[in-house]
Parts: structure tokens; C-alpha cells; sequence
């Protein structure tokens, strides 16, 4: 529960800063969302054993397995904190260049979300990530805290980012509609094409 608290806490404090860097007078629009009582922030507990070599002919260590598959975080923000195996790999463009994430178990790591990225029209971008599991080393465990509106906020973008350049690119909708569609979907789907105006 205090890990809850302080997570909250922190990432907060870290969109606050999102807000005043992009000079959004009211700076807490988007920690209040997180910090409402009925927000629908959760606590995941990962946990990636490692894969056993598969034999005398198996390629050990080249041989990586997906531990969780390529997929952006719905929410408004994650904080990840992991022990000190790696796997974890971030998408930086759309030719799919995967890059690893070196662990540190003394650091937090933020992965901004899909809400995050429509509130402000792509100013933040929800990378794509996905975790790797290998023939060698340890087991990677990792704690993630999501921090998420209350399933009726609605998840629109704010009106100051929205121009004839930047128009909106998706229908207003709630976090409560947008989660059942990332669970009714599969895991690497784009889920916001599903509230693309016209469909
Ligand atoms: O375990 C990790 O390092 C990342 C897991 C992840 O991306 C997730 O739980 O959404
Ligand atoms: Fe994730």
C-alpha cells in the first residue's frame, strides 16, 4: 500500500512537470486524474523465468524468447522499477529498431501511455515496448505501477493542443470504453485506430 502511495506520489509529481514544460496553466490536469479516489490506477508484479537451453543442438544464449510481446501501455503514465536482469526493449521508430533498456534496480524507469499521448496530441508518445526472456542469466522481475483516470474521465485532448494543423485524431472517449477495447484486443493491436472518426 505504501508502495501504491508513493508511486502515486511520484508520478505526480512527474506529470506536473509534463504540464508545466508544455506551459499548460493548469498544471495538475493530469496528476489529478491519477490521484482522484476513483482513479483506476493498478500494481503488476511481473515475473520472467529464464528459459532452460533446450538441448545439445539448441543456440543458448542467441535463442531469446518474447516474455511479454510488443505492445504500447494504455494508461497515462507507468512507472517500472525491475531487479538488475534484462530484456526489457523499447520500438524508437516505425521500422521496428528495438532497443534494450539496461536494468537498474535503483532507478524508476517511465514509459508514458496511450491516454497520456491522445491528452496531448502526440506531444508525448507512447513508445512501443515488449520484454525479451534468454537462455541465460537470471529470471527479470519487475514491478509496474500504472497510473490511470477513473474509468468515466473522458480522454480527449486538451483544448489548447488542438489546431487546424493538429487537429484531433480520435473521438472522444472514456478510459473506461478505451480499457475494454486493450482487453478485448490483442496485446500488439493499435487500439486507438478503434476510435478513429468513422468507425
Ligand atoms: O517487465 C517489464 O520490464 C515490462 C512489462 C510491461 O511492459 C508491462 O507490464 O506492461
Ligand atoms: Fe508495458
Amino acid at each position: 500500500m505504501d508502495y501504491i502511495e508513493a508511486m502515486k506520489e511520484l508520478a505526480s509529481e512527474v506529470l506536473d512537470l509534463l504540464g508545466e514544460g508544455l506551459w499548460i496553466p493548469e498544471k495538475q490536469v493530469f496528476s489529478r486524474q491519477i490521484k482522484d479516489v476513483q482513479s483506476d490506477s493498478v500494481l503488476r508484479f511481473n515475473h520472467y523465468a529464464a528459459v532452460k537451453q533446450q538441448g545439445p543442438f539448441s543456440k543458448g544464449c542467441q535463442e531469446d524468447r518474447i516474455g511479454f510481446g510488443e505492445h504500447s501501455d494504455p494508461q497515462i503514465l507507468t512507472i517500472l522499477r525491475s531487479n538488475d536482469v534484462g530484456g526489457l526493449e523499447i520500438c524508437l521508430n516505425d521500422d521496428g529498431l528495438w532497443i534494450p533498456v539496461p536494468p537498474d534496480p535503483t532507478q524508476f524507469y517511465l514509459i508514458i501511455g496511450d491516454a497520456l499521448r491522445v491528452l496531448t496530441i502526440g506531444r508525448f508518445v507512447s513508445a512501443r515496448h515488449r520484454v525479451l526472456a534468454n537462455t541465460c542469466g537470471d529470471s527479470r522481475m519487475s514491478i509496474m505501477y500504472f497510473g490511470a483516470p477513473p474509468l468515466d474521465a473522458t480522454i480527449s485532448p486538451l483544448p489548447q493542443f488542438v489546431s487546424s494543423q493538429k487537429p484531433r485524431l480520435y473521438r472522444p472517449f472514456t478510459w473506461g470504453e478505451y480499457k475494454k477495447a486493450a482487453y478485448s484486443s490483442r496485446l500488439g493491436d493499435c487500439r486507438l485506430d478503434l476510435f478513429k472518426p468513422g468507425i
